[in-house]
């Protein structure tokens, strides 16, 4: 059973690796929307695989180091890009989360990314 949970983090970044010109390069900010996912077998007696509750206590300290801050001044996230997001959220996230399967990481309405770990095919 795949299960998840969703937080928005309000937060700038600048992309410093885009080409001359690239609107990504100024500094901008996002309303990013962020899926946590965690797999796992239903308990018979509790009927979930585990606790809503249980994740947003785990994602606390990541939300709070990402939250309402400058994205490039975090340790690990000199390029934030939606993909970098999603890998140091999985890095920070799993071990207090050893069910986490899936960080999605939408950027804009249109725009975002979904990693499934370093063992998943097409990863980084
Ligand atoms: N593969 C990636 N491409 C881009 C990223 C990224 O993280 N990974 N990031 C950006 C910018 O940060 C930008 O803010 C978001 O890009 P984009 O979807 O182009 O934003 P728009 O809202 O302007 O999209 P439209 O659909 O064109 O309105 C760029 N690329
Ligand atoms: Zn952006």
């Amino acid at each position: 059973m795949d299960l998840f949970k969703v937080f928005q983090i309000e937060a700038a970044h600048r992309l410093p690796e885009v080409p001359p010109g690239h609107k990504c390069a100024r500094l901008h900010g996002h309303s990013f929307r962020i899926e946590i996912h965690v797999s796992g077998p239903v308990d018979p007696r509790a009927g979930w695989v585990m606790d809503f509750a249980d994740i947003k206590q785990a994602f606390a300290p990541v939300f709070d180091a990402l939250d309402h801050r400058y994205l490039n001044d975090i340790d690990g996230l000199a390029n934030p890009t939606s993909e970098n997001l999603a890998i140091w959220i999985w890095q920070q996230l799993k071990p207090a989360l050893p069910l986490l399967s899936r960080v999605v990481v939408h950027e804009t309405c249109t725009s975002g990314c979904a990693y499934g770990g370093p063992d998943s095919t097409g990863t980084g």
